[in-house]
């Protein structure tokens, strides 16, 4: 008689800033360039009011001993920490160390198992030790460990895949952590593992031969993903990495079913992108709040034994583990859904105009990259005419090759429909700065610079501004450039620039509806795992390395199938040998030359092939061949 073995295998797998001084008694004359085609850094002092900055002094202007004597020189790097602390305190705990990893999510898994009390007769015909034709394969139990997830209820490790991942992060130097998890996060996600199927007879008084009764597994909890309309970053995802849904109750006696598992909802903020970590590929684009989408099916939970009764097999002593709940990596990217955005040089005055025209408070002040992060705020004109508008943080020339911080905020402007340019008016050259940062914009990509734009000359109350809007006005007036003068500060001429937005906002939304896209189904990407899941059985592919002797059998219907065989059961065998003749998979090894000893690998199973010396003869009543099993679904 041939030996069966089967054995498993463990599955592998400052930049400084100078600051102008602000008392008029402190101006300094600015160090001319020797680069010619370098454009005067517009730094200069108008009363003790702005100064625009639109490109960064050259480095070597720092190690020049008359600028580093300046009293009143102040480091970019500085203010930045100053102003990095001070919203890292805004957003309460952010700064805080990493969270500790959440418990897992398994069940402690005592359950009873309920065996005997059936016929014995039955027993010795239905159980005694036969044999197939062909071939047979034998377990051998290479670790405790996992096969006590089946019997204990499993406590599923990911550390390992979690540990690689993370280490494998590459931190982008230079931007500040808590700009980065802005609009940025990676995230863990898995459904529930479903709960296992049991063996139990029913024994009452009265009730001889009360058969079968063991109860099957809850299905595991499902990963949903919803839209939350108050979130509007995705700095929560720093402090909390992994969702798990929780798992499946276990079946128990007496016919009792385990309970579902519970399920996890993951909130993102409007207008997040959703890939899946390390590909291109967007699986999910969720736009409005409160849309939900499955994203993660919770695995099927394992049939107990009262699922395996048949006429030709009245008291089965099978029955399956819960099936493993998909999980993977997430990349989430934000991309804000605003009506508006606001850019401009820093310091040119963007959040005090978000901070008039609506009820947002941003942080507002006289030096530049006070706004680190997008701002948002809501514009209402009537009860039922409002618009949202995005302040982004400012842009500075050559903002594309890494300067400054705006361009990293840049993609937010992708789904506004309009933008609203603010120019310093008190700045050195409000042209060359227009110039400059239309430019970027540019560069970072041409279709938001193709999008419909206003240009809002601030700093009206200023003499200098004053004085320059003529010239700025006929200039960009020649070049067909809509361009308004306000004064943030005091609320003057912001009514126009934003009413001017608006109509602008209702041209784009007239245009856009009427290219209006079919519904989208966000329930795509669970789809197309439940499709994996219910992958048929007899869909596999064998490999043959032929160095090592080995096979590989490649089908996820068949792995499936392989993760919810409990070897505890003394039937599962019989039926794992039938299911892998019945599929073909010993025929198809036969034709391809499989030999005495080989190793099969399916899933994470190990296998030795023994070509099996015994025939039909040795066939038995009640023997897998005779016995009906429930299909595998
Ligand atoms: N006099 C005058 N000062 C203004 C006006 N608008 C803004 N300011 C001042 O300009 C400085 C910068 O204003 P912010 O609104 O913080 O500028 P910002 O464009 O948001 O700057 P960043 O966030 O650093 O890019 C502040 O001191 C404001 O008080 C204005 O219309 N008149
Ligand atoms: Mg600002």
């Amino acid at each position: 008689m041939a030996t069966i073995s089967i054995c498993f295998c463990p599955y592998a797998l400052a930049r400084p800033r100078v600051r102008t001084p602000r008392t008029p008694s402190a101006k300094k004359p600015i160090p001319p360039n020797p680069n010619p085609n370098h454009k005067q850094l517009s730094a200069r002092t108008i009363g003790v009011e702005a100064t625009t900055y639109t490109r960064l002094p050259p480095k070597e202007d720092f190690s020049l001993p008359s600028l580093l004597d300046f009293s009143s020189e102040v480091k970019l790097s500085e203010s930045r920490v100053a102003v990095e602390r001070k919203i890292e305190k805004e957003i309460g705990d952010l700064s805080s160390e990493e969270e500790e990893e959440e418990e897992e999510n398994g069940v402690d898994g005592k359950f009873e198992v309920f065996e005997g009390n059936y016929d014995s007769e039955l027993e010795d015909e239905d159980y005694e030790d036969e044999e197939i034709e062909g071939v047979r394969y034998e377990a051998i139990e290479r670790g405790k460990d996992e096969f006590q997830g089946s019997a204990d209820g499993e406590v599923v490790n990911f550390d390992g895949n979690e540990g690689e991942l993370e280490e494998e992060e590459v931190k982008e130097k230079g931007v500040p952590a808590v700009m980065r998890c802005f609009d940025r996060a990676k995230i863990f996600v898995k459904a529930g593992d479903g709960g296992n199927g049991v063996v139990a007879m029913r024994r009452e008084k009265f009730v001889p031969l009360g058969g079968p009764s063991g109860g099957d597994g809850g299905r595991g909890g499902n990963v949903y993903i919803e839209v939350d309309g108050s979130m509007n970053s995705l700095l929560p995802f720093r402090n909390s990495v992994h969702f798990r849904a929780g798992r499946g109750d276990h079946g128990r006696g007496q016919s009792q079913n385990g309970a579902k598992g519970e399920d996890v909802v993951v909130k993102v903020a409007p207008g997040t992108v959703i890939r899946e970590a390390g590909k291109e590929e967007v699986l999910l684009e969720l736009l409005h709040p409160g849309q939900r989408g499955l994203l993660l099916p919770g695995g099927r939970g394992g049939r107990g034994n009262a699922s395996f009764k048949s006429g030709a097999n009245k008291v089965p002593r099978i029955a399956e583990n819960g099936a493993e709940g998909p999980e993977m990596w997430l990349d989430l990217e934000l991309k804000l859904v605003a009506d508006v955005g606001i850019v401009g040089a820093p310091n040119a005055g963007k959040s005090t105009l978000l901070s008039v025209i609506s009820a947002a408070q941003p942080t507002i002040a006289n030096y530049p990259f006070t706004t680190l992060l997008p701002n948002l705020g809501v514009v209402s004109f009537d009860y039922d005419s409002t618009m949202v508008v995005a302040d982004l943080p400012g842009l500075l020339e050559g903002a594309h090759r890494g300067f400054g911080l705006g361009h990293e905020f840049l993609r937010h402007t992708e789904r506004c429909s309009v933008l609203i340019h603010v120019v310093d008016g008190s700045g050195q050259q409000p042209e060359f700065e227009y110039d400059a940062v239309r430019l970027e914009l540019e560069l970072f990509s041409p279709e938001i610079a193709e999008k419909p734009y206003i240009v809002a000359f601030n700093k009206m109350d200023l003499p200098d501004a004053y004085e320059q809007w003529p010239s700025f006005k006929e200039s960009l007036q020649s070049r067909g450039i809509e361009v308004f003068c306000m004064s943030a500060v005091k609320g003057e001429g912001t009514h126009e620039v934003i009413s001017t937005a608006y109509q602008l906002l209702r041209k784009s939304k007239v245009t856009k509806e009427e290219f209006k896209e079919d519904p989208v189904d966000l329930n795509h990407v669970a789809d197309m795992v439940h499709k994996q899941q219910t992958a048929s059985i007899n869909e596999f592919e064998i490999s043959h390395d032929s160095g090592t002797n080995t096979w590989h059998v490649v089908g996820s219907g068949l792995q499936r199938f392989v993760q919810m065989t409990n070897w505890r059961y003394m039937d599962s065998e019989r039926r794992f040998q039938h299911v892998l003749e019945a599929c073909g998979v010993n025929k198809n090894l036969k034709k391809r030359g499989v030999k005495e000893g080989d190793t099969v690998l399916i899933g994470d199973m190990e296998m030795v092939w023994h070509d099996s010396v015994s025939g039909p003869s040795n066939l038995k009543k009640g023997s897998a061949e005779t016995t009906k099993w429930a299909q595998f679904k």
